[in-house]
Formats: structure tokens, C-alpha cells, sequence
């Protein structure tokens, strides 16, 4: 056959396994380039099996292309909660620019239309305010909660209560490391150059170091001065994404920790900025920041 011939009777391998599905609705959303497919369950079942749906759905070639998978369901202590899958499938207990994400899409799909929503989370229940624009909401401070320090509960065997600047291994090189939990645990390492450093190479390590026994989300932070940071992230379960919102509340408390850092930083992350605040020890940390509804669709899709 010629090369040509052979090229034009080739077919793009189909998934046999899609054939049979039920049409779900879905909507894309990020925040700050952290991107998430999300269900609403209230207006149709919730997927028998998300976890396998999250696995398949992120994938950026054959699915919908995104770092995991987000529903917004009915809860009966809040206006909804929300469950969030990683791209390999792992369940996290919380989401800062998902969370921000699930607000907006309660107020704009007219779920829960006021200024101020709450949704239960992993965390707890959590209380958020919307900054409309044209009936829209743009930005959401949300309420993060306190973060957690004791290592156990963390979880980490890594000395202190929290973890402060701890040498740890990674191959040949020895990072020192704080870690903190905002409902989901968090590394944070002080390094010279975000930019330079391989996180490709040591966030793998650092997710799967034996110190966490739950894996951990690793951050990378350079300091620009007291009240500006730049880090970049490689999230447990998606790897390398554009922000993490939860991290850098953790970035925000590690910094305090340390000594490096005032209680109100702006953060620059690949995907843009957001604004933390931990005011006073006990007390909670504010994460603001904006939240983006891309387009929604069906899956699988009529092809
Ligand atoms: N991107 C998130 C965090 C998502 C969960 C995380 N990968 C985990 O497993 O804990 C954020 O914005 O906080």
C-alpha cells in the first residue's frame, strides 16, 4: 500500500469501554490555571466510580485534560460539599483553588445566589465571599481554617511540632523542609531560584519520601521580600501544576514559622497571584484569589 494510501485508511483508536456510558455534564473551571473538571450532582447522579473517572477524565490527550476531578454535591451542613479526585485517582481532603472554583459555580448556576457561601470540605465546613462583577463572580476570599501543626496529624515523622526547616534526603541532595496541614499535608522548602530548581526530579522524591506516610503536596518557595514570595508546586497525585491553593496558604504559614516572612504575603505562582493571610497564631489563614468557568460539556462527547 503507499504511505499515503495507508495514512488515510488509518483511524484514530477509539475507547470501546465509552460506548455504553450515560451522558454526564460537566463544567471546566480553574483557578489560576489549576484546572478541574467539575460535576454538580445536584442536577444529575454522582459518578458510581470517581476515582477511575478523575484517572480518565484529566488525562490530557484521550479525556477532558485537567489535574483532577471535582463534585459539587448537596450537603446538608452547608449550601454544597465538595469532593476532589487527583489526576492519578487519590482523593485529597481539600482544594484552595477548587474550593474557590465550587463557590463560584454555586452563585453563577444560581444554586446558592449571595455573596457569602459556605461548602463542606475535608476541612470542614468552610465560609467564602464573592466579589460579583456583572453578575458574575471574578475573586473569592475564602476562610481556609487554622492550619494544622502537630505532626501526627499532619501526617509526619519528621521531628517538631510543626516541622521546621528539617533536613531531609532526596537522592543525592538534602532539602530542609516545614511542614504544615491546611486538611491536606504540605512540605515547604526555602530555596535560592524557584526557576532553577529540578521539581521534576526532586517532587516526585519529596512526594513519596517515607517522612509522609499520606504522601505530600511539595513546594518550592523563593523569598522576593517580607511581604512577596515566588513558589512552585508538585502536587501529590497530578504532579507539576500552575498553583496550589492550599500550598501556598501552607507557604504563607511556613514563612511565618521561620521568621522569613510578614502574616500577609502577595504569592506569585506560575499561573498568577493570590493573596494569604495569617493573622495571629490561632487563628485562621485567608486565601484570596480568582476563579474561572472555561465552558462546559458532555462525557463522553458524541464522537
Ligand atoms: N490544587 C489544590 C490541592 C489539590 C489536592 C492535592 N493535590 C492533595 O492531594 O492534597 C489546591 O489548590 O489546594
Amino acid at each position: 500500500m503507499l504511505e499515503s494510501a495507508k495514512w488515510r485508511s488509518w483511524r484514530w483508536p477509539q475507547s470501546d469501554s465509552l460506548d455504553d456510558e450515560p451522558i454526564m455534564k460537566f463544567t471546566k473551571m480553574h483557578g489560576l490555571g489549576n484546572d478541574y473538571v467539575y460535576v454538580d450532582t445536584f442536577r444529575q447522579d454522582p459518578p458510581g466510580d470517581p476515582a477511575s473517572l478523575a484517572v480518565i477524565l484529566s488525562d490530557r490527550h484521550r479525556g477532558v485534560g485537567a489535574d483532577g476531578l471535582i463534585l459539587i454535591m448537596p450537603s446538608d451542613r452547608a449550601d454544597a460539599r465538595m469532593r476532589m479526585f487527583n489526576a492519578d485517582g487519590s482523593e485529597g481532603e481539600m482544594c484552595g483553588n477548587g474550593v474557590r472554583c465550587v463557590a463560584k459555580y454555586l452563585h453563577d448556576h444560581g444554586l446558592a445566589r449571595k455573596e457569602r457561601v459556605s461548602v463542606e470540605t475535608g476541612r470542614g465546613v468552610l465560609q467564602l465571599d464573592l466579589e460579583v462583577v456583572g453578575g458574575k463572580a471574578r475573586r473569592v476570599r475564602v476562610d481556609m481554617a487554622p492550619p494544622v501543626l502537630d505532626a501526627d496529624a499532619i501526617p509526619t515523622t519528621l521531628p517538631g511540632d510543626p516541622p521546621i526547616d528539617v533536613p531531609i534526603e532526596l537522592g543525592d541532595q538534602v532539602l530542609k523542609v516545614t511542614a504544615v496541614s491546611m486538611g491536606n499535608p504540605h512540605a515547604v522548602a526555602f530555596v535560592e531560584d524557584v526557576v532553577r530548581f529540578p521539581l521534576e526530579v526532586l517532587g516526585p522524591l519529596l512526594e513519596n519520601h517515607p517522612a509522609f506516610p499520606g504522601r505530600v503536596n511539595a513546594h518550592v518557595v523563593d523569598i522576593v521580600s517580607r511581604g512577596e514570595v515566588r513558589m512552585r508546586t508538585w502536587e501529590r497525585g497530578s504532579g507539576i501544576t500552575m498553583a496550589c491553593g492550599t500550598g501556598a496558604c501552607a507557604v504563607c504559614v511556613a514563612g511565618v514559622l521561620t521568621g522569613r516572612t510578614d502574616r500577609r504575603i502577595l504569592a506569585h505562582l506560575p499561573g498568577g497571584d493570590l493573596t494569604l493571610e495569617w493573622p495571629e497564631p490561632d487563628a485562621s489563614v485567608f486565601m484570596t484569589g480568582p476563579a474561572t468557568e472555561v465552558f462546559e460539556g458532555d462525557w463522553p462527547g458524541s464522537a
